[in-house]
């Protein structure tokens, strides 16, 4: 009999049972009963896991527990009564690294401890996982919701192989688990053994694990489901997705949304991490990289996706990113505010949308921009915010170097030559040339947000003024400009769109930024590259 039919004739038991309680107490403890198992009934008729709508973090919702209880009590109870029966103990090492374990309790923790598990993958769609995030045990974790005796979907074992392959790249040692431990967990692994070694059939991958854990078998369901799922997975691998990954960008932000972002990429991709170091040549590691991928993600600040992108100009890969820095100035050009809100499942689903556009870069003394190239205040102010100041004060350390820039309001005698046109001297406060700049970028909206799609460059100035009220005035003005869109009016300011600047300092080295970097030259060349780069970005709203 198949677990829907056993769910059925049990529900059909419950619904006699309340049908004979009508006039007794009984009744609501019956109605409770019956919907309960009707519900599971449902679940298993349709195959779909769902209806416990298990969280990403692995709680079921607090609805559901009550609306289920009969359904739970019963299940727990049953569950507790086979681990007590095992002949096998809990958690039990396959190979390296991998292990199988039936459900996890708060008190299995130090025993995952002495075992230095750091990842737990739960198949069950039934029961709270363990609860890692309140153990605050900074474990990594993933659920795919699987009902007893049944399968993952395609897409789910896609997930759940990509995810297993991620966390060996990290070294984690990983348990695979499910309510028992013979089941659906080893379905899992044994799809993991066979996506290692395509020459293992079913049979090899399960005799392999039975000499390790006794207990483990597959229904004849499931057997024949593995075989025809892992065809059409050594057919049709799911696609490779280098990252290059800047750990401390953002005061260490990768350790904070690493389990999220491998969770969800692993829905479509196999990612493969690539971590910077302070003196990594992130431009070189993104060109050798870029040979073999359609994609590449930057994971960082706007100084690490810039130097990925500077390996991907002119070339036919495509640049993903996550944004992982304290400003992050391209994602919010590119994501929309939505970004500033929900940087991680935003720049995820961008990645997985598949979705991507050209666009214009710049190139700045030799190197690549995507943003602003900057002499003046935002150099100043990125000077200030530096490593330790973005550590201390995140976003503030930006404010904070504005503020001290436009109050110390330095005079620079520069002289400017803008495409074709005669060479100029002048008195400047801040220089700023833009390919893209959010409304944030305060300084390069002379007017409006720039467009990193017109094979132009936005150049906005503000000229040296002695008094700081009028420096506020201006900056005041910009801020204006940026919010309607409209061309700066103050007189201290200018705007113009061009395809080339020059830059020329009466001091002996112009301290300049580039994306965020500060840089120093005698002389600043910057031009526009138009149509020069793949970046994946959202699609647009249809009309
Ligand atoms: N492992 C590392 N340890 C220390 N520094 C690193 C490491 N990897 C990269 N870096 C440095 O990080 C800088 C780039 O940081 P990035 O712009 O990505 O982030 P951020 O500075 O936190 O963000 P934002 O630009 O938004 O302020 C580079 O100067 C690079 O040398």
């Amino acid at each position: 009999m198949s677990t829907a039919h056993y769910y059925l004739t049990l529900w059909l038991f419950t619904l006699l049972l309340t049908m004979l309680s009508l006039d007794s107490v009984f009744l609501l403890p019956s109605i409770w009963l019956c919907a309960s198992v009707g519900c599971v009934y449902v679940a298993y008729a349709l195959d779909r896991p769902g209806l416990f709508r298990k969280r990403t973090t692995g709680q079921v919702p607090f609805y559901i527990k009550v609306l289920l209880m009969p359904y739970f009590m019963g299940a727990q109870l049953y569950n507790a009564w086979q681990r007590y029966q095992d002949s096998v103990p809990p958690v039990q090492e396959v190979q390296d690294n991998l292990f199988l374990a039936c459900r996890l309790f708060p008190s299995d923790i130090p025993m995952l401890q002495s075992k230095q598990v750091e990842a737990i993958l739960d198949v069950t769609a039934e029961f709270d996982g363990l609860n890692w995030s309140a153990e605050e045990q900074g474990l990594y974790y993933l659920n795919i919701p699987i009902l007893d005796h049944q399968t993952p979907s395609e897409a789910q074992l896609r997930q759940a192989l990509s995810w297993l392959s991620v966390m060996h790249q990290l070294n984690k040692k990983v348990v695979v688990h499910c309510a028992l431990g013979r089941g659906r967990s080893v379905f899992v692994v044994a799809a993991y053994l066979m996506a290692k070694d395509p020459s293992l059939s079913v049979d090899d991958a399960m005799q392999f694990i039975n000499s390790k854990r006794q207990t483990a078998r597959l229904n004849r369901y499931q057997h024949r489901r593995l075989s025809a799922l892992m065809q059409q997975v050594h057919e049709t691998p799911s696609p490779a997705l280098p990252m290059i990954i800047n750990p401390v960008s953002g005061s260490g932000k990768w350790h904070q949304y690493d389990n999220q972002v491998i969770g969800l990429l692993c829905s479509q991709y196999t990612p493969q991490l690539h971590f910077t170091e302070k003196d990594t040549d992130v431009a070189a590691l993104a060109s050798k990289l870029s040979q073999n991928t359609e994609r590449l993600v930057a994971c960082g600040g706007d100084g690490t996706l810039t130097a990925v992108a500077h390996a991907l100009v002119n070339s036919d890969c495509k640049l993903g990113f996550i944004p992982l820095g304290t400003a992050n100035a391209l994602a919010h050009v590119l994501l929309g505010v939505r970004s500033k809100v929900d940087p991680i499942n935003c720049a995820c689903d961008t990645l997985l949308s598949e979705h991507h556009i050209r666009i214009d870069t710049m190139r700045c003394n030799g190197e690549t921009g995507l943003l602003v190239a900057a002499f003046g205040f935002e150099a100043q102010m990125i000077e200030h915010a530096n490593r330790s100041e973005k550590n201390r004060s995140g976003q503030l350390a930006y404010i904070s170097g504005f503020i001290n820039a436009v109050s110390d309001g330095q005079k620079q005698r520069v002289t400017l030559s803008v495409d074709n046109e005669p060479q100029q001297s002048l008195d400047i406060a801040s220089l700023v040339v833009a390919n893209a700049a959010p409304v944030t970028t305060v300084l390069a909206q002379g007017a409006g947000e720039p467009d990193y799609q017109d094979g132009l460059l936005d150049l906005t100035l503000i000229r040296h003024e002695p008094e700081s009220t009028s420096r506020a005035l201006s900056v005041a003005q910009l801020i204006a400009t940026g919010l309607s869109g409209k061309t700066a009016q103050e007189s201290a300011i200018s705007h113009t769109r061009c395809q080339q600047v020059a830059l020329h300092a009466d001091a002996e080295q112009i301290q300049y930024s580039i994306d965020g970097e500060v840089k120093s030259a005698e002389n600043l060349n910057i031009e526009v590259n138009p149509d020069s780069l793949w970046i994946m970005a959202p699609k647009p709203a249809p009309n």
